[in-house]
């Protein structure tokens, strides 16, 4: 069903009256302040003016979250919110396909990110850790986000070409990692205004420009690989699963690259900021960082790869620095909600970092919503001991049948390189509080990288 009938202003919660162009500005370039000063004035819901959208409502309400996620594609779609980076995405992304494909290509992915495979790679996962944590210089500071870049890459990587692949940094690495980490770095270093001015493509040395010739590279490289597997029935990884579906029909012709593409970008940049964060939180909660360390050496019901402590500490770090701050969907029909009614066309943007710190989220979990309380999560399990993942408001992955892949892959490899890193290393913060967010785009990331020294254990 279309909505016909024309927006009324007081079907919509209300926002700020400020000229288009200015609340887009401030929303691009200052979104804390101006998200704070409107959600002081309007409540958790409220409708701003964005030049070019008709409607866009802004929300922390975990009730309208958990509502429109849950409706079918019919009536509330995510590809026509990651349409405005379809240039990045490629047409057959997960990202911005639908219906039957987009439960197609997702069924495809799941093997490498969930299950068996992925506890298989336990050992692998730790390993790469301890090899990056053993060449840390013990001299200097080391910037870990930095660090958990690079090791977040090479993993990675080794889902798409398989554990056994040869090196993917160094003399001899596959070009593969180098493209991931051009495209990504690409991004990082350019605004998200930038990108909304596409005629900018064609402007020497743009921003818009130079994402675009490093995607080319990056597909280039994924289909160089693909066409040398295919001789070889595809071989190990996602790789070889996608190149094996291609030849059976399972995967259109032309949407290796994008699957692959959505697979890397979608997961590289994201963990590693968790993990920074999670590193950061711990290491300056002495008690916290102490049963960690215990349960990362094999105590306190630890095991390699960390145990229920580790869980929840990397639980409560998601929560307090979610690494994709905002995520959103488009709505094809309206959506009634409390008093307002929100029409077909309408926005809706969803602040996950103001829902994780919503006090009523949190009361009976130990309350005190900015303050870093793994125990918060355990406090529902009968023995203490399990993970209980019990804050209601909880959107880290965003949700409905397009929730985050890498939902469990993400905190499992977070929870193995924080047990493996702590197991073999002692890490001493050199500022004396956690550093301030910063948001990079849609990603929430520690303003100075997590500066730390080393010495081993
Ligand atoms: C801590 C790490 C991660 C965070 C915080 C994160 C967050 C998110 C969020 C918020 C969404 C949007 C969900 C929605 O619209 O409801 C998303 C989608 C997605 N993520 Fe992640 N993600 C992480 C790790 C990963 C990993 C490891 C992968 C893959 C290897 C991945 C691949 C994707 C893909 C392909 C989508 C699009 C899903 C779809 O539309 O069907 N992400 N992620």
């Amino acid at each position: 069903m279309t909505d016909t009938a024309p927006v009324r202003r007081a079907d919509l919660p209300p926002g700020p009256r400020l000229p288009y162009a200015v609340q887009g500005l401030r929303m691009l370039y200052a979104p804390e302040a101006f998200s704070d000063s409107c959600r002081r004035r309007y409540g958790d819901t409220y409708t701003l003016g964005v030049p070019r959208r008709p409607v866009t409502v802004w929300s922390s309400d975990p009730a309208l979250a958990r509502l429109v996620t849950r409706l079918p594609d019919e009536a509330s779609t995510a590809a026509e919110w990651n349409a405005a980076a379809e240039f990045l995405w490629g047409p057959r992304s997960p990202f911005v396909v639908e219906g039957e494909e987009h439960r197609r290509t997702r069924r495809l992915v799941m093997p490498v990110l969930r299950g068996p495979r992925v506890l298989a790679r336990r050992e692998e996962i730790g390993e790469a850790a301890r090899r990056a944590a053993a060449g840390w210089s013990r001299e200097g500071p080391v910037r870990l986000l930095e660090e958990m870049r690079a090791l977040v890459l090479e993993l990675m990587v080794r889902s798409v070409l398989g554990p056994g692949a040869g090196p993917v940094s160094g003399p001899g690495a596959d070009p593969l990692a180098s493209r991931v980490a051009r495209l990504t770095e690409t991004l990082r270093r350019i605004t998200l205004g930038s990108l909304l001015l596409p005629w900018t493509r064609h402007v020497p040395g743009s921003a818009y420009g130079r994402v675009l010739r490093a995607r080319r590279e990056l597909a280039g490289c994924l289909e160089a690989a693909s066409r040398a597997r295919a001789g070889e029935g595809g071989g190990p990884g996602l790789l070889g699963d996608l190149v094996r579906a291609r030849a059976d029909g399972r995967l259109a012709g032309d949407a290796l690259a994008d699957q692959l593409i959505a697979f890397l970008l979608g997961g590289y940049a994201t963990t590693a900021t968790a993990l920074a964060s999670a590193f950061d939180l711990l290491l300056h909660h002495p008690a916290a960082l102490e049963r960690a360390e215990d349960e990362a050496a094999g105590g306190e019901g630890g095991e390699e790869g960390g145990g229920p402590w580790l869980e929840a500490v990397v639980r409560e770090s998601l929560r307090l620095s979610p690494p994709a701050w905002v995520f959103g969907r488009v709505l094809r029909e309206p959506v009634e909600f409390g008093r307002w009614r929100l029409p077909a066309g309408a926005w809706v943007a969803f602040d996950v970092l103001e829902m994780h710190r919503r006090a009523d989220a949190l009361a009976g979990l130990g309350g005190d919503p900015g303050a870093f309380r793994p125990e918060r999560h355990l406090a529902r399990a009968a023995d203490g001991r399990r993970c209980t993942g019990a804050v209601p408001s909880w959107h880290v992955f965003g949700g409905g049948g397009r929730v985050c892949p890498g939902a469990s892959f993400a905190p499992f490899v977070v929870r193995t390189v924080l047990a493996a890193v702590l197991a073999r290393v002692r890490l001493r913060p050199l500022r004396d509080r956690p550093g301030t967010l910063v948001r990079e785009s849609t990603l929430l990331v520690v303003r100075d990288g997590v500066p730390v020294t080393v010495s081993d254990r």
